[in-house]
């Protein structure tokens, strides 16, 4: 099918073979994501949200449909995206400076050391990391290593920024803090992303449009478009229309995990 995404994943099933035999994990996946756009996945606990981040990444050949990334179906692993985790996995005999740098000596890049330095510390600069650049992780508290991790994660301007649950163990506060940065970050430095996360309201500040899938074998089940109106605060989160948007949300995760009936919504 042509389609003008950045990425596109169409009509996808999977199966893991497992020692009981096949375990279907996604049965009718769909998501497509423009270019510059971001796409929030949510979705009940073990429905297939990494096995979907995966598929992007090319770590995973789906057993049928496509995966698509410009209009090239994706067959191997890909070096051109750059990947946040829940843990964010900072190498320890390194300085910030340097654990942002790794991408760089792993994919191609047509950066010299200087230019890949510089863009380091810009990227460093822009998460609020200033000055923190020769301290080695344990150092750090857990939202500034997330935040190194993003660095890491965009350094080599990747094709596809992939998140997953990059927030998820930081405290309310913390998680907040990340949003905002996050935001600046998309404004200076754009990218095409997926956000597989828990939490609703940071689905809903974060992209802009929410995927929800269905419990497994999980198919698209619901997409809510989030319209760009600007710069977003937090202020926007205790809106009408965002406590309506959460309300949508919530009722389409009872849905998914299969506590309401698909018609209780509509
Ligand atoms: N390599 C694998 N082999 C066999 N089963 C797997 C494999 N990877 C994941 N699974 C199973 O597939 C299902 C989906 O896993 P996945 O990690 O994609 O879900 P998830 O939605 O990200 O989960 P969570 O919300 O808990 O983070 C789970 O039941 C998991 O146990």
């Amino acid at each position: 099918m042509m389609s003008d995404a950045l990425i596109d994943i169409q009509a996808v099933r999977h199966s893991y073979r497992t020692a009981s035999g096949p375990l279907p994990v996604l049965d009718g996946l769909e998501l497509s994501v423009p270019e510059g756009g971001f796409v929030a996945v949510v979705g009940p606990s073990g429905c297939g949200k990494s096995t979907l981040t995966r598929l992007v990444a090319g770590l995973l050949i789906p057993d049928e449909g496509e995966v698509r990334v410009h209009g090239s179906r994706i067959t191997a692993p890909r070096s051109n995206v750059g990947m946040a985790f829940q843990n964010p996995v900072l190498l320890e005999w390194r300085t910030i400076l340097q654990n942002v740098l790794l991408p760089l000596e792993i994919v191609p890049t047509k950066l010299t050391k200087a230019e890949g330095e510089a863009r380091a510390r810009k990227l460093l600069a822009l998460v609020g990391l200033e000055g923190f650049e020769n301290k080695r992780p344990s150092e750090l508290s857990g939202g500034m290593k997330q935040r190194a991790s993003l660095c890491r994660a965009l350094i080599h301007s990747p094709e596809v920024l992939i998140l997953d649950e990059p927030f998820g163990a930081l405290d309310a506060f913390t998680r907040e803090d990340l949003w905002q940065i996050m935001h600046r970050v998309k404004a200076e430095e754009p990218f095409t992303g997926i956000l597989i996360t828990h939490d609703l309201r940071e689905s809903i500040f974060l992209a802009d449009q929410v995927v929800v899938l269905s419990g497994r074998p999980a198919k698209t089940q619901f997409v809510l478009d989030i319209p760009d109106t600007g710069l977003r605060t937090l202020d926007d989160l205790y809106t009408p229309i965002a406590a309506e948007r959460l309300n949508i949300l919530r009722h389409q995760i009872e849905v998914a995990q299969g506590r309401i009936p698909a018609e209780a919504v509509t």
